[in-house]
């Protein structure tokens, strides 16, 4: 096995997993964190003790709060910065940047107002061709744990997909191959819209059957959006579409779901920001993804179910009543089309 000098960009809780499965892989790793109290932090205990407390991080993790150094010693640069910050991150890194270099966002998210997706920012930012993205069912503290998980690195780039398959492959997580980079980076961005609205439906103690319509009905939506975007609809069948749906749409680590729970428990969303303090990307998701599909004219009943809840302060009772009651849908477009939308 070859080894890499590997970046992360990004000292929360997911850029700390990243960085400590290729240390512990044997590749030199900084991990880049622009808080010099936590950078102290960090290397004092070898451990992130605000996000992933309790974990003992690889004792070969180097820390460093230099941007350009960081970036400039590295093969491989992982950029895990939540989506409102990720473009000035990028854009800061540009003068250390090298042709040779390959950059891979971790990001779940899109931007704001362009609705940029992070690889888009990538290249846009970097002006570099190596670029790739990694979504799955990732929750951190559980691959902290060494529970057994997977992902997926999407780029067009085959050495790109080989290095960072040899940079995070280990007994307790695997790395699958695919090459439709729009379709695993919306999926990760999307799924968030979902999470919500599942922990809405959680607080409310809704059954499996309802529980299970949510989920099958939000792939639908979901893949039905990124078609549209040109993504490939079968992308949403793998560990980024699917997987990352099932993990978290089901479980309380997520803060997506948390956040879903709190607006179902009735706390208003003003209060829920104010106490999160880490990054649930599907609250703006949810507002770039409506003004995006309505623009687009792509049906999303989900999505304008739940923008009406949180944003419009309608009742959950009649949103969902009149999804109830709407005339009869397809089950599957892909094999029954909506009239109109052959
Ligand atoms: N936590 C998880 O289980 C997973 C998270 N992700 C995705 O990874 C991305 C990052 O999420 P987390 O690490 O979980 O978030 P987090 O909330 O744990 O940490 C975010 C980090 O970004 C830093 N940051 C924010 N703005 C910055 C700026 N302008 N410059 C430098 N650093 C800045 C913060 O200081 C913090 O260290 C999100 O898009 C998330 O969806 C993906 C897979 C799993
Ligand atoms: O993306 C995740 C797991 O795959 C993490 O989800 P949250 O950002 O909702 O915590």
């Amino acid at each position: 096995m070859s080894t890499l000098r590997v970046a992360v960009l990004g000292g929360g809780s997911f850029g700390t997993v990243i960085a400590n499965l290729a240390a512990s892989n044997g590749h030199a790793t900084t991990l880049w964190l622009r808080d010099p109290e936590q950078l102290a932090d960090m290397r004092a205990s070898h451990e992130n003790t605000r996000y992933l407390p309790g974990f003992a991080l690889s004792p070969e993790l180097k820390f460093s709060d230099d941007l350009l150094a960081t970036v400039a010693a590295a093969d491989l640069i992982f950029v895990s910065i939540p989506s409102k910050a990720f473009r000035a991150v990028v854009t800061a890194a540009k003068p250390a940047f090298r042709p040779d270099h390959m950059l891979v966002s971790t990001t779940k998210g899109v931007e704001k107002d362009s609705f940029a997706l992070m690889s888009e920012i990538l290249r846009e930012a970097s002006g570099l061709e190596r670029i790739g993205v990694i979504s799955g069912p990732n929750l951190a503290k559980e691959i902290m744990a060494k529970q057994i998980a997977g992902t997926v690195v999407a780029s067009a780039d085959e050495s790109l997909r080989d290095a960072v398959h040899e940079t995070l492959s280990c007994t307790f997580f695997r790395v699958f191959a695919n090459t439709d980079v729009y379709g695993v980076e919306l999926s990760g961005a999307l799924k968030n819209i979902y999470a919500v609205a599942s922990g809405i439906a959680a607080a409310h103690k809704l059954g499996e059957n309802t529980r299970a319509m949510l989920l099958t009905r939000s792939l639908a939506e979901m893949s039905r959006f990124a078609v549209h975007l040109g993504a490939n609809p079968l992308t949403f069948l793998g560990l980024a579409g699917v997987g990352d749906l099932l993990a978290t749409c089901s479980s309380s680590l997520s803060r997506n779901y948390q956040v879903g729970f709190a607006i179902g428990s009735g706390q208003s969303l003003e209060e829920i920001v104010e106490d999160l303090e880490q990054t649930a990307e599907g609250i703006n998701t949810i507002h770039t993804v409506k003004h995006k599909a309505d623009a687009m004219g792509i049906r999303m009943p989900l999505v304008n179910g739940l923008y009406d809840v949180i944003y419009n302060g309608k009742s959950l009772y009649d949103v969902v009543l009149a999804m109830m009651l709407a005339s009869q849908s397809s089950d599957v477009e892909f094999v029954l089309p909506k009239p109109g939308e052959e």
